[in-house]
């Protein structure tokens, strides 16, 4: 179970009486969380998500209140931030800052087919109109300069093999950030994963977890979602998937011509990127029980599979 920061019932209880949502009936702790503090709250007014954020600075909270108060807003399927009786939407618990937001329905996927994937495409491309035109600013910590840091540093203390694939990765990084493409931007989730995405049947329910959103190339987190939605059994992508949520996102927003000729390597960007962070989790988490440590593994692999990339991207005749 990932809860970092434990709170005891009646730490919960203190809490809870800030807000009008009825005395606390049952509570407990979310396992598979990866970063933050998850408690799933029943008071008798309903069901609720605390969050203890773990990681990132406080300075930076006010924008994902902000970007889940717009989507709410425009109906998308996102929790928000509920206020308290003062009207405040960020507290302290247990030296954390905490929220709390309302429980969505649904579960994460199990077995994922182009239904799910063609749904998916399809509100990642609302969630991107939806925020093109705002003035929601937010920097990644996870961006390109952080890669080619990391990238290199992983380099000198890696095997042949990955020196050679990080050697191929590193140049291709290097050129986005000198040449800084004209690609269409908006508020991207960035973290798109099958376990941040909640479904009833093929009905996409909720997407949560904006703690890694920011603005940057649309593009990005289309491949993002791609190489986690559309993975094949073997590590490569499966087609049909992928071309069900690419096309589920293009009835929604057209691809420009620069993304379609900078697909492949977004692609490959959005995979170095995760390789990077799990690698550095692995070893920081090592031998630590109750964390839940994703394989990097997975997506080294994925990235020599994409040194050809087959899927394109549906442009409008
Ligand atoms: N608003 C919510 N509604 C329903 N379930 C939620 C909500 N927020 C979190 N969860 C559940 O808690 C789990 C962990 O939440 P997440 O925000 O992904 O944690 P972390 O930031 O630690 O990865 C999710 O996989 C989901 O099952
Ligand atoms: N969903 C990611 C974990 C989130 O990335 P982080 O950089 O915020 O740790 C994964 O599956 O690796």
């Amino acid at each position: 179970m990932s809860v970092f920061t434990p709170v005891s019932a009646a730490e919960l209880e203190a809490f809870l009486r800030g807000f009008d949502l009825g005395r606390l009936i049952d509570y407990s702790g979310v396992a598979g969380g990866a970063e933050n503090s998850n408690f799933f709250v029943t008071t008798e007014r309903g069901e609720y998500v605390l969050t203890l954020i773990e990681r990132g600075s406080v300075e930076e909270l006010p924008f994902m209140v902000s970007l889940l108060d717009h989507l709410h807003q425009a109906g998308l399927p996102v929790p928000y931030a509920l206020r308290d009786r003062q009207g405040q939407a960020l507290h302290r618990l247990n030296g954390r800052p905490a929220l709390l937001q309302p429980r969505l329905p649904g579960c994460h996927p199990g077995e994922v087919d182009a239904s799910h994937c063609h749904a998916l495409g399809q509100m990642l491309a609302r969630l991107h109109l939806e925020t093109e035109g705002t003035g929601l600013q937010r920097r990644s910590d996870r961006g390109l300069d952080w890669m080619a840091e990391q990238a290199s540093a992983l380099q000198a203390r890696s095997d042949e093999e990955a020196r050679i694939l990080l050697g191929e990765l590193l140049p291709m990084v290097e050129r986005l950030r000198a040449r800084r493409p004209a690609l269409p931007e908006a508020v991207l989730h960035a973290d798109l994963f099958r376990d941040n995405v909640l479904f009833e049947g093929h009905h996409l329910t909720g997407l949560i977890d904006f703690h890694n959103a920011f603005r940057g190339w649309a593009l990005y987190d289309v491949a993002i979602c791609v190489n986690d939605w559309a993975l094949a059994e073997q590590d490569g992508l499966d087609v049909r998937r992928a071309e069900a949520l690419l096309a589920g996102y293009a009835a929604v927003r057209r691809f420009t011509a620069l993304e379609a000729e900078l697909w492949p390597d977004l692609l490959r960007v959005a995979a170095l990127r995760f390789w990077l962070s799990r690698q550095l989790a692995a070893e920081q988490h090592a031998g630590q029980s109750g964390v839940l440590i994703k394989d990097p593994q997975h997506f080294r692999a994925l990235l020599v599979h994409h040194r050809q990339v087959t899927v394109g991207l549906p442009l409008a005749l």
